[in-house]
């Protein structure tokens, strides 16, 4: 998997042979260490070139190994015997050098990139550090600050930025194995202990001590509870402190305690689910490899809200051209001026000018006629929806597609107005559009496979993420999300604060607890949709709202929040207090407090402590229990994707996996256990009640995760 050729005459040209990224498996640094030995027997040659084929250095390790039990070379040993080896060696850079492929090349004497190549230590998105040498080589090439960002970022950089860095020594215009060729022959014959970064000190900063201090606090604040960063910071750290070969003693500690933690068995399933998820299929048997998605060169926007907004930026950014529609010309003045200043930043930020050229303003739905699909992005009501499609339908071409920016409704119903419903499909954008990384791709009963890979790969194309799901109620993300709520509220009428939810959920990991993340998005978002499901009407009790609706247990505490027009950050009020309207900093509020008192004394209900144990159980348990029922429904095709939309959609913390992960990492038998509890003590919330595939995994043994697709098809039948 190490492919060897002499050329030039004296130089051993090593190919890493492992498409697709040429990943470092037991295979490849097997050929990598009897190329090398080979060459640096070879009398003739003298000198040495790496590279990967197809124009692609190196992915770094090969992740699948992680987790089967390793065999073959150890990569420290293979890259010190490179470094050390008598004959100059030289990294020739194209396409990728991330990780493993990186350290490969910090071990080579000279590297050289073309232009179009990028270099980063990816390892801690892994719930890793750069173990092969990394933390220890970077820092003294680079120095300790840079060296810092970039491993405890994982952040990829250009060639350019790694020339100034200093990670290359050279960039090419051309071909970067030519450049690396003549690079080496022209260094035949010169002094290597220069070039070999392990004998060097660190490049000299200023109180390293204190510059390590302030990014382990940063980092701790950054990715709250994920450890790769932190230990990271400390393995450089001993970089600095340290002589090389306790440096790299203290890498191996720091490395196998990761390796060995949940937490890098999450981020490494996470890795692949996100990968996964664009291998969708549906329950027809139509999936990605066996469906054409249609190409897309033009697309209307219905509605330029903050949603639809969002959406016409990632088209052009995309370079797809976009007719932006609203009702109304001030309406359409503030879009248009809003989309602009986007795109204009966006550009100013990337150093090219913005592609305003792609951008059509109207009023007219008429400018619609030559588009290949729409999206709609309008008012979240049916009615209006409804009004939208059948309008869209007189001014389309018979095979323009039509997608809905819908976060729940129902895509069938809406479907059902049109001439096309084969061509109707949901593409649920998270706000801000343009920003989120999260697409949920919602297929009704009669949209075709041709349409749903039509906006999966339009997904693709404009940077998502995409998940391809059936269509329900709030679909996938907003399905789970409302019992996390209802868990979360309920612990408010039991005697939890705001504060105290929110503090456990971000202990747990996530950037910001439910309270404040609902603040954020509007209270009088979620407010509108209950009254619009008829959980709210003129029959509620003003003075004592029930709690008690359709057959189950119901919080009326943020329709009463709503009630005093507390819609959270926009007011400059919500669940907590903030200086002003807009304003982002939370503040506990004492009213909040009072009002919580009040609403118990008003109920009768005896405020008891809760745990944040019980915080995370409760919402953690509520949310793969329904993920559960999801699966069984079929409306996600698998646990990965449950989780990939919980990743990218909802801010779960990636070194927890997702929900789904979750759940299996803890346990099924625990979380089992745990409902059925929590269901005892709340016999009124269903939700609760332990999910009948859950107790058949359970009584299934458990399976690992990766097993439970063809777990839940065996399943299906019996349930
Ligand atoms: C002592 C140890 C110290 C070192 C540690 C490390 O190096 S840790 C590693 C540090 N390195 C990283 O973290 C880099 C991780 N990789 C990436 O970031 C991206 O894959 C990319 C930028 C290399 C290419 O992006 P792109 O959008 O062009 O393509 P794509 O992303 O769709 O992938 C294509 C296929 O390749 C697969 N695959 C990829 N990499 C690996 C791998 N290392 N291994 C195995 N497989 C890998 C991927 O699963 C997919 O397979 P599928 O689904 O077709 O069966």
């Amino acid at each position: 998997m190490a492919r060897y050729a002499r050329v030039k005459g004296s130089i051993a040209l090593i190919t890493l042979t492992n498409p697709p990224v040429n990943a470092l498996s037991a295979a490849v640094r097997r050929g990598i260490m009897e190329s090398v030995s080979r060459a640096l027997k070879d009398e003739q040659v003298k000198a040495v070139v790496f590279c990967g084929e197809n124009e692609k250095f190196c992915g770094g390790a090969d992740i699948k190994e992680f987790s089967g039990s390793m065999s073959g070379p150890p990569l420290v040993p293979l890259i010190h015997s490179i470094e050390a080896g008598e004959k100059p060696m030289v990294a020739a850079i194209e396409g990728v050098a991330l990780g493993g492929g990186l350290e490969l090349a910090l071990g080579c004497h000279y590297r050289v990139a073309n232009t179009k190549a990028c270099l980063g230590l990816p390892e801690v998105t892994l719930g890793l550090l750069p173990a092969a040498g990394g933390t220890q080589r970077l820092p003294r090439l680079i120095g300790i600050p840079a060296a810092l960002e970039l491993i405890t970022t994982g952040r990829h950089v250009s060639a350019q930025e790694a020339l100034q860095l200093g990670i290359v020594d050279q960039v090419a215009q051309g071909s970067a194995v030519q450049a690396a060729m003549e690079l080496a022959l022209s260094v035949i014959g010169q002094p290597l202990n220069p070039r070999r970064l392990s004998l060097r000190a660190p490049v000299w900063a200023p109180d390293v001590d204190g510059v390590c201090d302030a990014a382990l606090a940063q980092v701790k604040q950054r990715s709250r509870g994920a450890m790769a960063p932190v230990a990271c910071v400390q393995a450089v750290r001993a970089a600095a402190m340290l002589p090389y070969s306790k440096g790299m003693e203290r890498e191996r500690q720091l490395m196998d305690t990761l390796f060995r933690s949940g937490q890098a068995q999450a981020m490494q399933y996470a890795f692949f689910a996100q990968r996964n998820a664009g291998k969708w299929s549906l329950p027809n048997g139509s999936q990605w490899n066996n469906t054409r998605a249609r190409d897309v060169q033009r697309a209307g926007v219905i509605g330029l809200g903050t949603m639809g907004r969002g959406i016409a930026v990632s088209l052009v950014k995309a370079g797809i051209s976009v007719v932006a529609i609203e009702t109304d010309a001030k309406q359409l003045e503030s879009g248009k001026k809003a989309v602009t200043a986007m795109l204009q930043r966006d550009a100013q930020r990337r150093g090219v000018s913005p592609p305003l050229h792609l951008l059509t303003f109207t009023l007219s739905f008429h400018q619609l006629r030559d588009v290949d699909l729409v999206i709609e992005a309008v008012f979240e009501d049916m009615n209006l929806k409804k009004r939208v499609f059948s309008d869209l339908c007189k001014v389309l071409r018979a095979n323009s597609l039509i997608c809905t920016n819908t976060s729940g409704l129902n895509v069938d119903e809406l479907a059902a107005v049109t001439d096309r419903q084969p061509l109707v499909v949901g593409m649920h954008f998270f706000a801000p559009a343009h920003v989120m990384k999260l697409l949920e791709v919602v297929y009704g009963a009669r949209s075709s496979p041709e349409a749903v890979a039509t906006a999966m790969a339009l997904g693709k194309r404009i940077e998502k993420v995409c998940v391809a799901v059936g269509n329900c109620s709030g679909f996938v993300g907003n399905r789970m999300l409302k019992l996390y709520l209802d868990q979360s509220v309920y612990m408010l009428e039991e005697g939890a604060t705001p504060e105290q939810v929110d503090q456990a959920l971000e202990e747990f990991g996530f950037a910001m607890g439910i309270f404040k993340v609902s603040d954020l998005s509007g209270l009088d978002v979620g407010w509108r949709v209950r009254k619009a499901s008829g959980l709210i009407g003129p029959d509620v009790d003003p003075v004592k709202p029930s709690r008690w609706r359709l057959g189950r247990r119901y919080c009326p505490l943020p329709d009463m929040l709503c009630q005093q027009g507390r819609f959270g950050q926009k007011t400059g009020r919500g669940w907590y207090l903030y200086d002003s309207p807009g304003s982002k900093e939370a503040k506990s509020d004492p009213e909040i407090q009072t009002f919580l008192e009040d609403y118990r004394r008003k109920y009768g209900i005896i405020p008891r402590r809760i745990t944040s144990q019980e915080v995370i159980e409760r919402c953690a348990f509520a949310l793969a229990n329904e993920g559960f029922r999801i699966l069984e429904d079929r409306i996600a095709a698998s646990p990965e994707d449950i989780d990939v939309i919980y990743l990218f959609g909802y801010g779960w913390p990636r070194h927890r996996g997702g929900p789904m992960f979750y759940a299996s990492q803890v346990g099924l038998s625990v979380v089992l256990e745990k409902l059925e509890h929590y269901h005892r003590i709340h016999p009124d919330v269903p939700s609760l009640e332990p999910s009948r595939l859950l107790r058949r995994l359970v009584a299934e043994g458990s399976p690992p995760i990766q097993q439970w697709k063809s777990h839940i098809k065996n399943l299906r039948s019996h349930l």
